[in-house]
């Protein structure tokens, strides 16, 4: 048998077979579609495409959600930016072009190389900040030799001095600083024959550490201004380079005893340790009603006079309770010179110093170093849906800093608050309930605490979400990190308006659309501590708030040993 052909006849069966099986096939399948369909299955594919159609809906909102919300973060992101673009352009518009305009440099001849080379490093820190400078400086009593600064910044002129008095003679050594407006020039010339505000330095050291090894400068401080560059949660020490020469003295109105002190104190702090003394313009008057011997006290005459204070005053005082402390805070926008807090109130978390025993603290913070808390603020920006693109004139001044807390709340509505939360662009959650606390540390012992909130110690940098009652069972308070940024926004399905409030005060309505925004602010308040950090802060949880007072058990009954 030829293998050829018996392999040619199992190619052709092969061939027939699949042909068949073809043929087959396509009966079948003949078949079932023309077979009629099973009972209930034309049921289930028309559920199974509905539930199909509903999927692809839902999905399609989520996507279309999504990038609705991420326009909308977007536009906050945007409108918040813009708004620090215009509030550091008025930050710009308002710093003078010429900071400071040094007018006389009454020079001792005596004491020629160490001052002129300290004036002229000062000098050199103006112009870099951007100050145009006009001065003269005299190097010795025979011969005022005009000296012209180097040229750091091209608009650097020297002037003229108008009396070219040389003071060998008399001995006066002191430098007189300007500013350059005419306001703010008869300002001081006016209220201050001054003066370098004091400098001091800022160190973080361990307990127990006698040794300077262990003590490391955590702040470069210039111009008398402290800002934080690195939050340090340690024990901040402050040390008098030159000696202070003028305190501002804050005090609780309408208070018989405040008054009383507040008298007694501006005399001892002028005639024991020759001071310049600012107080508020309504304690002035209260002053001078009393004698005219205290007319040597200064004051000022507007926001905008006190706004420039914090490059003259080296310390401030506060009489009354922490509502004073909040009150001071409150009137430093920008950098704030060490607050000592004297308790004149009946709380008083954070007024650690006795009044009867202002002397002995006084003269001990001006004569050497002290231990501070540098208390962290909060900068809240209120942002209207109303105002797309341009920032509302209550954002015109800056932002509103709150040494406690910002809290959103429902006030006289009676319903309850909507507010949706966002960290970062992130969002948290929506508060059902009375309202939100957006708290510092050092606002967690305030009303935040009584919101359910932790106490947390005032050097931990973060920032306290802590829910008034809300209307869930699972709705716990969060600290978060300091350097994040929270929105809190009322939305458009909500039933009523939010209210704001800045530490207690200032409320101002939040209607639907608008959002409260706040970060961490640059500039902290420096408190002195009587101790130290820790030991005020126990002192107050326990002495203040009675933390955790219970009797003690007695060694009777029954033990484990
Ligand atoms: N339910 C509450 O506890 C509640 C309600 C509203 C306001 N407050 C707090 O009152 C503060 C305003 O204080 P005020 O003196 O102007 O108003 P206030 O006269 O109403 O006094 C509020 C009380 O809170 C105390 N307090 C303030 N700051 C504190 C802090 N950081 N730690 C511990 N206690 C503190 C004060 O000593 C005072 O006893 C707000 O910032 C807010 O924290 C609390
Ligand atoms: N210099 C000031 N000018 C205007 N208002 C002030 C000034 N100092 C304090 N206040 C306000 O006076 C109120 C009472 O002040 P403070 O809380 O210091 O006293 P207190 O209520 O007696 O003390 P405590 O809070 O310890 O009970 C606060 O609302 C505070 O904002």
């Amino acid at each position: 048998m030829n293998p050829n052909s018996k392999g040619n006849t199992h190619s052709l069966a092969h061939e027939n077979s699949l042909i068949d099986l073809a043929a087959n096939s396509e009966k079948v399948v003949k078949e079932m579609v023309e077979r009629p369909l099973v009972d209930g299955i034309e049921d289930h594919l028309v559920e199974f495409s509905e539930a199909m159609r509903t999927v692809s809906k839902v999905l399609r909102r989520a996507a279309e959600g999504k990038a609705s919300a991420e326009a909308e973060a977007a536009e906050w992101k945007r409108k918040y930016e813009a708004e620090r673009e215009w509030n550091m352009h008025l930050e710009q518009k308002d710093k003078p072009i010429c900071v400071y305009l040094v007018y006389r440099f009454v020079w001792d001849c005596a004491c020629s190389t160490p001052q002129l080379h300290h004036w002229w490093i000062y000098m050199y820190r103006q112009i870099k900040e951007g100050a145009v400078v006009a001065g003269a400086a005299y190097s010795d009593a025979g011969n005022c030799i005009k000296q012209k600064v180097g040229d750091p910044k091209e608009n650097v002129e020297l002037m003229p001095e108008k009396s070219q008095r040389c003071c060998g003679e008399n001995g006066i050594c002191s430098l007189e600083v300007l500013q350059d407006s005419m306001e703010e020039e008869s300002y001081f010339n006016v209220h201050s024959k001054i003066t370098k505000k004091a400098s001091f330095k800022l160190q973080w050291c361990s307990r127990g550490d006698d040794d300077d090894q262990h003590k490391h400068d955590i702040v470069s401080f210039e111009k008398g201004h402290i800002t934080t560059a690195e939050r340090s949660s340690k024990q901040i020490s402050l040390k008098w380079e030159s000696p202070p020469q003028t305190v501002l003295i804050l005090t609780k109105p309408n208070s018989t005893s405040v008054k009383i002190i507040c008298s007694e104190m501006v005399r001892w702090l002028k005639e024991k340790r020759k001071l310049n003394i600012y107080v508020e313009p309504r304690v002035r008057n209260e002053l001078l009603t009393e004698s005219s011997y205290y007319n040597f006290t200064q004051s000022w005459n507007d926001d905008n006079e006190f706004w420039r204070l914090h490059e003259i005053i080296d310390l401030v005082v506060t009489l009354g309770g922490d509502g004073t402390v909040l009150w001071a805070a409150s009137k430093f926008k920008g950098p704030v010179p060490p607050i000592v807090p004297f308790s004149l109130g009946s709380l008083g978390f954070m007024t650690p110093f006795y009044s009867e025993h202002y002397k002995e603290c006084l003269k001990s913070i001006l004569q050497g170093g002290m231990s501070i808390t540098l208390r962290h603020r909060l900068q809240c920006h209120v942002i209207r849906e109303a105002t797309k693109s341009e920032f509302e004139n209550e954002n015109e001044s800056g932002p509103i800093l709150v040494l406690n807390e910002v809290t959103i709340d429902r006030g006289i509505s009676s319903f309850l608050t909507n507010l949706e939360c966002y960290c970062d662009n992130s969002f948290v959650t929506c508060v059902q309930g009375d309202g939100l606390i957006l708290s510092t540390t050092s606002g967690s012992t305030a009303y935040s605490l009584a919101a359910g909130g932790s106490m947390v110690h005032p050097q931990v940098p973060g920032i306290l979400f802590t829910p008034i009652c809300p209307h869930s069972l699972s709705f716990r308070p969060l600290i978060l990190p300091e350097h994040v940024t929270l929105r809190v926004q009322v939305p458009f399905n909500s039933r009523g308006h939010a209210w704001v409030s800045f530490d207690g005060k200032d409320r101002k309505q939040l209607a639907l659309g608008d959002a409260l925004v706040c970060n961490m602010a640059a500039w902290p308040v420096p408190t002195v501590c009587r101790t130290d950090s820790t030991s005020d802060f126990l002192n107050s949880i326990h002495d203040g708030l009675h933390w955790n007072l219970r009797k003690t058990q007695s060694f009777d009954g029954l033990r484990d040993i």
